[in-house]
């Protein structure tokens, strides 16, 4: 067990970005595949302007790629379980087709994440019995998952119910551990509460995917004096790849290993491609992997 059990991938967020579609549009599947093998990463998720099954795994093959995941934004709160649930089906049988282990999923009800408000101030709650809706629905969910062999990994997210160390506890103590898993972002959990080692500590147990999102302080630290959105966050440059922030994933990678943590690790730093060269974040996130995580005999497995 170890570096073996880890399968690394780079998310097609630096190329383009489902929140603002009009971002790197130009940057077509076969561009963001073929960076992607330049980098020498084992695969990626899905975006939303991927195509169908069939056609994508053809382009996989070719480039020997796989495909980790893919987001859902889920409305069990605003549509109700049952409306969820169906789309999900259709989301995860297209999960099936393409060969993903997990299915992420970020509940999107009253989600500020696209609008323009203060996301350092102005997240959304819910109240407790929208809490007992969402993780009721979430293990119902969870169940459909594990139906198509995929496993459920929910997405803490800046702007949304679910964003802080305290609101992942009470989703993660109040859903079935065999169908509600966790997705930890080492971005979004530092930018919302200023350390991302307790969370990793805390839920280890649960993780079963894992967003490496590095953070420039400095320009988080602005972004929140002005009191930006999140979209206008990241377009300042909040984000970037580990190796190019102020974020330490050696910790981070050491504590996955120690708890023999198995599955995907994908890189995900969303910036405007038209100012941070998609293939060069993704070769500097490579080197960083290779030098700082890899080569180095972190603990004797
Ligand atoms: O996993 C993610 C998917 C994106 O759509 C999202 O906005 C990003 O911040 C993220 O962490
Ligand atoms: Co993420």
């Amino acid at each position: 067990m170890g570096h073996q059990d880890i399968q690394w991938g780079i998310a097609p967020i630096g190329w383009r970005n489902d929140d603002i579609p009009d971002i790197g549009k130009e940057n077509t599947l076969s561009h963001l595949l073929g960076d992607i093998y330049v980098a020498g990463f084992d695969g990626t998720e899905v975006g939303g302007f991927f195509p169908e099954a069939d056609v994508l795994n053809k382009e996989l093959r070719l480039r020997n790629l796989k495909i980790a995941g893919k987001w859902f934004s889920s409305f069990i709160v605003q549509d109700g379980v049952e409306e969820t649930a169906k789309a999900f089906e259709r989301h995860c049988a297209y999960l099936k087709e393409v060969g993903a282990a997990i299915a992420v999923v970020s509940e999107q009800t009253y989600s500020i994440q696209k609008e323009e408000k203060n996301v350092f101030s102005k997240k959304p709650y819910f109240t407790d019995e929208e809490w007992n809706q969402l993780t009721s629905g979430l293990d119902i969910l969870g169940g459909i998952a594990n139906r198509y062999g995929l496993k459920l990994a929910f997405h803490h997210h800046m702007g949304t119910t679910v964003q802080t160390m305290e609101e992942v506890d009470r989703l993660m103590e109040n859903t079935d551990p065999a169908k509600v898993h966790l997705l930890y972002d080492t971005g979004h959990i530092y930018v919302s509460d200023k350390e991302y080692v307790p969370l990793l500590r805390k839920h280890i147990h649960r993780i079963a995917h894992v967003h490496y999102k590095d953070v420039r302080k400095e320009v988080m630290e602005q972004c929140e004096q002005k009191g930006q959105s999140f979209l206008d966050a990241f377009l300042a440059g909040m984000f970037t790849v580990p190796g190019d922030g102020d974020l330490d994933f050696v910790d981070v990678y050491e504590e996955l290993l120690k708890h023999d943590y198995k599955g995907w690790i994908v890189i995900e730093a969303e910036q405007d491609p038209a100012k941070a060269h998609p293939l060069e974040y993704a070769l500097i996130a490579r080197e960083y992997i290779d030098k700082n995580l890899l080569n180095k005999s972190l603990i004797n497995k």
